[in-house]
């Protein structure tokens, strides 16, 4: 494939565009064709190294039939010639986690869908090259290999649920693979179960109920602390963390937050101080972690950070594990530091069976269930499905992670054009 900067006249069919405004609703992974620069830019393809000799996938001729339908070209005779509606096969969707049945059913109207949750990595390394798209949620990782197996056949993932730290994302930009999320419809679902951590933890209510089932009756043991005129220190002020602010500030809490990227009117509007990572940990009755995990903030609560804390510390966790180094918040907890952890996720899930910081007295555990309510599983679902289906149709995707696709997608379209117009083709833009 060679790409030029300049138009030749022996090469055909020259694609143009028409205005941006003919046609504002449809969104395309081609829509850089919707060049509003005056000077005209052309990308020459010819068939020399080329080595796509197979008919587009659905998702390069879903984008050639917007792109078609946005153009000035006589449509007719293009779709006549490519035939696009009637080669379009449907596409399979893996779904490797339990969804909600309104998500399934949206695919299941665009797909051949099949369910299959419980399945080793070998074996999603054997089926994913039969899939166009795979939908996962925390428990599936989507590692290099798997999109090595895919051998090009993924297009799309969709994680149905916000942290995409179990996706290589780099892998998949490699591969041309689209991740898409969804970011909004559990929200509401992980602050709830964060503020109901911090309610149970500060009552000891698990213990509690663990111990009057074993036939105890300890109310001296169980004395709490209150939440009411403390300090809390939001870690990570986006979605959940501002919905967990809003949450303590009705119980009474002082709510403080450290995030590097929020602005600052966003924590006013919420009656939030914005402060300094280490200000917040000097200052904290409680800390409520809400950041990705990635890179930047693996481990960040280690033997030093602890070190920084306030004696007697409370801590939540609902946004990953690996964002805490476990074994220095267990010696933390042994010396008091952290005087107790209520934690939703872990580094390992599930964490090991013997685990001293699950068994610890001081902890309160859960199997990830930030995101499980059946309201957020519905929406998370449909949020999902509807993400995926767009990237399937060839839709720029509002909740795209990474943006291989133009790319990719211009390659491989380039390749099938050139299977179909030997002499080379050129899209002026
Ligand atoms: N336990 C569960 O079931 C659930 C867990 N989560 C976790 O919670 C995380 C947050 O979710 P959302 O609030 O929806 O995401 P979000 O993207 O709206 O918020 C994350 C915030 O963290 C901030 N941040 C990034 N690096 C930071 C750092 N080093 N220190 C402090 N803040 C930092 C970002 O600026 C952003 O404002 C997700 O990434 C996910 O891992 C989310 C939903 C459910
Ligand atoms: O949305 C998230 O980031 C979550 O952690 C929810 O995870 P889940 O989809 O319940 O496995």
């Amino acid at each position: 494939m060679a790409a030029s900067s300049s138009s030749s006249s022996s090469i055909k069919p020259i694609f143009t565009t028409r205005s941006k405004s003919s046609n504002s609703s449809k969104s395309s992974l081609l829509s850089f064709l919707h060049n509003t620069n005056p000077k005209p830019i052309s990308l020459k393809f010819s068939s020399h190294n080329s080595n796509y000799t197979t008919p587009p996938s659905f998702t390069i001729r879903n984008s050639l039939q917007t792109a078609l339908e946005t153009s000035e070209l006589p449509v007719s005779k293009f779709q006549d010639d490519l035939n696009l509606q009637a080669v379009t096969p449907k596409p399979t969707i893996l779904v490797s986690e339990k969804l909600g049945e309104a998500g399934l059913a949206i695919l299941r109207s665009f797909g051949n869908v099949e369910c299959l949750y419980d399945l080793s990595p070998e074996a999603l390394c054997e089926k994913i090259s039969q899939c166009d798209a795979l939908i996962v949620r925390s428990g599936t990782k989507v590692t290099r290999s798997v999109f090595e197996a895919a051998n090009g056949k993924l297009k799309v993932v969709g994680r149905a649920g916000v942290g995409i730290d179990n996706v290589d994302l780099q892998a998949a930009t490699e591969f041309g693979c689209l991740v898409v999320n969804a970011p909004i419809a559990n929200t509401v679902a992980a602050a709830e179960h964060g503020i109901a951590l911090l309610a149970s933890m500060a009552r000891n209510v698990s213990q509690a109920d663990a111990s009057i089932k074993a036939g105890k009756w300890l109310r001296s043991k169980y004395v709490g602390v209150s939440l009411v005129g403390k300090t809390l220190a939001v870690m990570g002020f986006g979605k959940v963390g501002s919905e967990v602010a809003r949450r303590a500030k009705g119980l009474g809490m002082n709510v403080i937050a450290h995030d590097p990227y929020a602005p600052a009117d966003k924590a006013r509007a919420v009656g939030v101080e914005l402060v300094s990572f280490d200000q917040a940990l000097a200052t904290a009755d409680f800390i409520s972690l809400h950041m990705p995990l990635n890179p930047t903030t693996s481990k960040i609560f280690n033997d030093e950070t602890f070190a920084k804390m306030k004696k007697g510390v409370r801590i939540v966790n609902v946004a990953r594990g690996g964002v805490i180094d476990e074994e220095a918040l267990v010696r933390a907890l042994d010396s008091g530091v952290v005087a107790q952890a209520a934690l939703d996720v872990f580094t390992e899930e599930p964490p090991a069976k013997d685990s001293k910081l699950v068994q610890h007295e001081n902890v309160t555990v859960t199997p990830h269930l930030g995101a499980s309510t059946k309201e957020a599983q519905e929406g998370v679902a449909i949020e999902i499905a509807e993400a995926v289906v767009g990237a399937l149709r060839g839709e720029l995707s509002a909740t795209a992670i990474n943006a291989p696709m133009v790319p990719s997608e211009l390659r491989s379209l380039a390749g099938w054009l050139c299977s179909w117009y030997p002499e080379g083709v050129a899209l002026s833009l």
